[in-house]
């Protein structure tokens, strides 16, 4: 069946449906992973997004039991070159056709995914209809397409849950948080308290937590009025650590501002210099706002910037022990070289709890 990819810019791509049979207007961005659809397509932070792939070939090695970051694919929908519906892996169970389908996600193949890459970074990102049929009506509905407000109250956990360990009591306030993140600290043994987006400050002080993370999630960081006055309240009074909207989140809190990017960095092999040691790693990424370096406090550090474009990675403050990164630490997917960058602040934090006891 033949389907179509408007774009904001006026232009049309002729292709194949694949996954659900579903029209649906959303936000275009694109990812240059190499592999880990499977992630990607699970990651709550592509919410009322589309993808494309720009590695030309997707799907050969299926869907497997494993690599998920949440139970429902979050997308809106996946744009690849070339689909493969013959996956060839000892831990693949199901096509990804099959997959899009159960979770009701459409997906076109068989179009020129650099061109629309290539249109993504001259315009930046743009709104997008992946549709059936061609229409007159169609530019008029991608105008008229808002991306909601609500997107950090709509993937996380709607109650609180608690992940028994043996080690310190880290809380997780939950906008869509991958299941990478949680893999890790439950991996260090941490007692975990995952929190909905709504949770009181005075709640979460209750547990007497060791430290707080703020989770990834989808949307601009600036909707989430409620979490940023949460944040504020907590700043001081409990250590803070954010990943990617986490990251921005907490820059709001202390008063900083964010701005939208042009397209954004999605995929696995963005170079991050740690300023404080002048390391380098590449890194696993999927934003698409960033915080304005210029706004932090005075009393800030920049810790991490992206290489290619200079744009903030990471800040720490001291005194108020609040710490954050831009991108994905836990990786899934890419590299895994940014994954000490969690084990640490879970090793600080537990140095910090024995130093208080004595
Ligand atoms: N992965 C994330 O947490 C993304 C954060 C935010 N929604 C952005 O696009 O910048």
């Amino acid at each position: 069946m033949k389907a179509y990819l408007y774009l904001e810019d006026g232009s049309r791509f002729e292709g194949t449906a694949f996954g659900a049979i579903r029209e649906s207007v959303s936000e275009l961005v694109f990812n240059t992973g190499m592999t880990g659809y499977q992630e990607i397509l699970t990651d709550p932070s592509y919410g009322a997004q589309t993808v494309v792939m720009t590695y030309p070939i997707i799907g050969s090695y299926g869907i497997n039991k494993t690599d998920w970051e949440s139970e429902k694919i979050s997308l809106e929908g996946m744009v690849v070159r070339e689909y493969c519906a013959t996956p060839s892996h000892y831990m693949g169970e199901q096509n990804l056709d099959d997959y899009l389908k159960q979770h009701n996600v459409p997906g076109i193949y068989g179009v020129d995914t650099r061109m629309i890459t290539k249109k993504i970074r001259n315009y930046g990102v743009m709104k997008c209809l992946l549709t059936y049929k061609e229409g007159t009506d169609h530019l008029e509905k991608l105008h008229d397409f808002r991306m909601p407000a609500d997107l950090g109250q709509r993937f996380g956990t709607t109650k609180k849950v608690v992940h028994a360990g043996k080690g310190i009591r880290m809380g997780i306030l939950d906008l869509g948080c991958k299941q990478g993140i949680i893999n890790i600290l439950k991996d260090e043994g941490c007692t975990i308290y995952q929190y909905p987006w709504n949770t009181s400050s005075q709640e979460i002080l209750e547990d007497d937590l060791e430290g707080l993370l703020v989770s990834n999630g989808p949307g601009d960081p600036k909707d989430n009025d409620v979490v940023i006055y949460t944040l504020k309240d907590l700043t001081g009074k409990i250590p803070l650590r954010g990943i990617c909207l986490g990251n921005q989140l907490l820059a709001l809190a202390l008063g900083a501002d964010t701005y939208k990017m042009k397209f954004g960095h999605r995929g696995g092999n963005h170079p991050a210099i740690h300023l404080p040691s002048n390391r380098v790693i590449i890194t696993s990424q999927n934003h698409g706002y960033a915080v304005e370096e210029s706004s932090l406090p005075a009393d800030a550090e920049v810790t991490w910037r992206n290489i290619n474009d200079n744009t903030l990675e990471g800040f720490c403050h001291h005194r108020l022990d609040v710490e954050a990164v831009q991108f994905h630490p836990e990786e899934g997917p890419g590299p895994e070289e940014g994954r000490v960058i969690l084990e640490e602040w879970i090793r600080i934090l537990e140095e910090k709890k024995h130093a208080e006891i004595g």
